[in-house]
């Protein structure tokens, strides 16, 4: 199907200032965010935040207010040919069988017959290809329309909320699937969701929306450092704490952070700073160890 010829760095999907107003309501203010070919972009924020609209737009259902969106490098709105979506719940003929729906969406995003055995043997729905639609289970159904968004073999697949009232057993094999599709197929995701533990397996890079507006874009990986265990330290002096302790660690790993000393990518035992800062005359009267999950993450981003 689709093949890796570009490289990671390449952008696949660029907004600049995106904006949507309905009347007075800013449903998008001037969001900018890049996905980059490979990417499993998580774009999380509560129910009401902008995440549907952010997509609709960007796949030209909606009319923008402002700003741009860039597919594969360019305005010219050919380039959504080369993008499947997911939104909302899959348009599907629950009279029909898989097969069925898929030759009829064929007609529209393009597709042979081997396309259409070889794309619902990928979605794990090849042995069910010619029982009804309206048989299935909801996480057979999200296969389906993850499916007809396939026919036409994208780059990029937006799937908005497309985990959503699944059972564990159905967020595995939508997981699952996303990672196959990703690695193996090279197919780059923009998912949106309001949980972000859901993604936080598969993600490589996160935006966060509230109230239409993009509050942070990061890397998995920045969010793990984020995340990790830290030391937080309060003393009646912490400027002299702080002067003192960084002679005992990294520079890059010492911050003062809501009016404490916080110290990171550190295993070491946190009694050591104690007698280091008692040995100075600095008496301590915060010491303790810190991480903080995805969700607590999440929850203090967004409130
Ligand atoms: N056609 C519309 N007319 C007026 N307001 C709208 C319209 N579409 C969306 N909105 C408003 O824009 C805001 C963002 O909605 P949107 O559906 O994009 O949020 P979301 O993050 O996808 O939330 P959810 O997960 O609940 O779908 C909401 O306040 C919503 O009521």
């Amino acid at each position: 199907m689709i093949q890796n010829e570009v490289k990671n760095t390449n952008v696949v999907l660029k907004t600049s200032g995106l904006s949507k107003h309905y009347g007075s309501k800013k449903s998008l203010d001037n969001v900018s965010i890049t996905i980059n070919q490979g990417d499993i972009y998580g774009l999380i924020g509560k129910n009401g935040a902008g995440k549907t609209t952010f997509m609709k737009t960007c796949l030209g259902m909606v009319q923008a207010t402002s700003g741009t969106c860039q597919i594969l490098g360019s305005n010219d709105p050919k380039n959504l040919r080369k993008v499947g979506a997911l939104i909302e719940t899959p348009s599907i003929y629950g009279g029909l069988s898989a097969k069925k729906n898929l030759k009829i969406f064929s007609k529209i995003y393009g597709g042979t017959d081997a396309d259409i055995n070889r794309i619902l043997n990928l979605v794990g729905l090849g042995n069910v290809g010619n029982r009804k639609a309206q048989k299935f289970s909801l996480g057979m159904r999200q296969r389906l329309g993850i499916a007809i968004a396939l026919l036409g073999n994208p780059k990029l697949l937006i799937l908005d909320e497309p985990i959503n009232g699944l059972d564990p057993a159905g967020i595995k094999e939508i997981r699952d699937l996303i990672i196959y599709l990703n690695k193996e197929e090279g197919v780059t995701f923009l998912i949106s969701s309001h949980l972000l533990d859901e993604l936080g397996k598969i993600a490589t890079k996160y935006g966060f929306i509230n109230d239409g507006q993009l509050l942070e874009e990061v890397t998995a990986k920045e969010l793990q450092t984020q995340c990790e265990k830290k030391i937080i330290i309060g003393t009646k002096d912490n400027q002299t704490a702080y002067n003192i302790i960084s002679q005992y660690v990294n520079s890059n790993d010492i911050t003062f952070t809501n009016g404490n000393i916080e110290i990171k990518n550190n295993d070491d035992n946190i009694c050591q700073y104690n007698k280091i800062l008692v040995e100075h005359g600095i008496a301590v009267n915060k010491l303790y160890n810190k991480s903080q999950s995805l969700e607590e993450y999440f929850i203090e981003k967004v409130g």
